[in-house]
């Protein structure tokens, strides 16, 4: 059963991990999801259009000015947090468009901070799971999204997160939210029917027994529209994958995308606002410049990056001191990744192969090959002895990789395919 079966109303869904004791479960009743007093799915075919979404109500320009609102909470911008918030809302915006925002669309968001980005995203109708480290701003959250069903608040360390349990919990969402929206029109039936007598009440009562319990029979106007809904969101839940989009705090990118770049069969694709320099430099196709590094193997071994735009500095809060980017990975699923003889001995290589950037690859990867062996291999791979590692491209270093593995070496196929899963930060760091 859903965590949200049991319920008469369409609360918000808290879940509170990492450092601090674990708050129970706030489940506030509410007759309205969208706290405009109006229904959402309304039986009389001649009603009137359904009003916007839930967060509809929400939405308007003056609860977007983030910096008017800090002051207000006095809440003042932590560096320890890399709390650099964003000012612009255009900004929010381009990103949310070039993310491609669907209605039903499952987006992780890392950091929501004072919950702009996070609006744009649910006005775009996502169902979005939100990890937020500083409490001060998760409370802030908790309460002014409560009656926001589909905003799903974690408090905690994003890194400290078992992201497989986290992706898990996102798809089981829309069931929960069909199950909770339905159990909501139920209860607003029941409080309507309240006057039309103990026959009628007892009919409502009983569909919002049933409603509760798995989102299930309906009156017909409702049951229409609450179907649909549910079966565009509940029925490929299973298989629909998850876009994170986050104006991350700069001091854990590099962790986040270990954490992300792994995780292809379930995260669709990852966006991005992070230091304008690492965004170029994550971008760049072709080896050769000295800042070509293993993580530039590693991002394109398991996504396709794209620098979508530059950010001014200065329209952060506060500004820091270089210019932000947007930049979009584009994660490759298992099947659609580099075949190489073992994905775990690969990044291995590859590793290695950097660790010592002014040696030459064959010197380099002492102890875990011996020269002799690499020069062979490298031969064998129509390669110059004398490679360095910022010399070589992904295809290179997967064919170095053949041949070392032909060779027989100690970094050689280990027999398994080496998938490092979809869960949690399984990249060796
Ligand atoms: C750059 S701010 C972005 C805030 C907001 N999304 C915006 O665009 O203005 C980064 C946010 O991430 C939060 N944060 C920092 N470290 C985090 C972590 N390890 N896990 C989750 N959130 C974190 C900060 O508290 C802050 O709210």
């Amino acid at each position: 059963m859903s965590a949200l079966a049991g319920a008469q109303v369409a609360p918000r869904l808290t879940v509170c991990l990492g450092v601090r004791a674990t708050r129970p479960r706030r489940l506030q009743a509410t007759a309205d999801a969208t706290g405009s007093g109006e229904t959402r799915a309304e039986p009389n075919p001649r009603s009137p259009p359904p009003p916007p979404p839930a967060v509809g109500w929400l939405w308007d320009k003056k609860s977007g000015d983030t910096a008017r609102r800090l002051a207000e909470q006095k809440l003042r911008p932590k560096k320890s947090l890399g709390q650099n918030f964003m000012l612009d809302d255009s900004v929010l915006a381009a990103i949310v468009e070039a993310a491609g925002i669907e209605p039903g669309d499952l987006v992780l968001e890392i950091g929501p901070g004072t919950g702009n980005l996070t609006r744009h995203l649910l006005v775009a109708g996502a169902l979005v799971t939100a990890v937020e480290k500083d409490y001060a701003l998760s409370d802030q959250l908790e309460a002014e999204f409560a009656q926001v069903p589909e905003l799903r608040l974690v408090c905690g360390d994003i890194l400290r997160q078992d992201l497989g349990a986290l992706l898990e919990g996102m798809r089981r969402h829309p069931a929960e939210l069909a199950a909770a929206q339905a159990a909501a029109a139920a209860q607003r039936q029941l409080a309507a029917a309240g006057a039309g007598g103990a026959a009628a009440s007892g009919e409502v009562a009983q569909h919002a027994a049933a409603a509760s319990t798995a989102a299930g029979q309906q009156q017909p106007g409702e049951q229409q529209q609450a179907g649909q809904q549910q079966a565009e969101q509940a029925r490929p839940a299973a298989r629909r994958k998850v876009k994170v989009v986050a104006n991350l705090p700069y001091y854990i990118t590099k962790d986040c995308l270990l954490c992300m770049l792994p995780t292809g069969a379930d995260i669709e694709a990852v966006y991005f606002m992070l230091q304008d320099e690492v965004g170029v430099r994550l971008t760049q196709e072709d080896p050769g410049a000295s800042d070509w590094r293993a993580m530039n193997l590693l991002t394109q071994y398991y996504s396709q990056p794209r620098y979508l735009f530059q950010i001014d500095r200065k329209k952060y809060l506060p500004a820091p001191k270089v210019h932000g980017a947007a930049v979009a990975f584009d994660l490759l699923p298992p099947e659609a990744r580099l075949h190489v003889p073992s994905e775990a001995e690969f990044l291995k290589l590859v590793k290695k192969a950097f660790s010592q950037r002014r040696k030459v690859v064959r010197n380099a990867l002492r102890p875990m090959h011996e020269p002799g062996e690499v020069a062979a291999a490298l031969q064998a791979a129509g390669l110059p002895t004398e490679t360095r590692a910022q010399d070589l491209t992904l295809q290179q270093f997967a064919t170095l990789a053949w041949a070392l593995a032909k060779g027989g070496g100690s970094g050689g196929s280990d027999g398994s395919d080496g998938s490092s899963g979809s869960s949690g930060c399984a990249v060796d760091k």
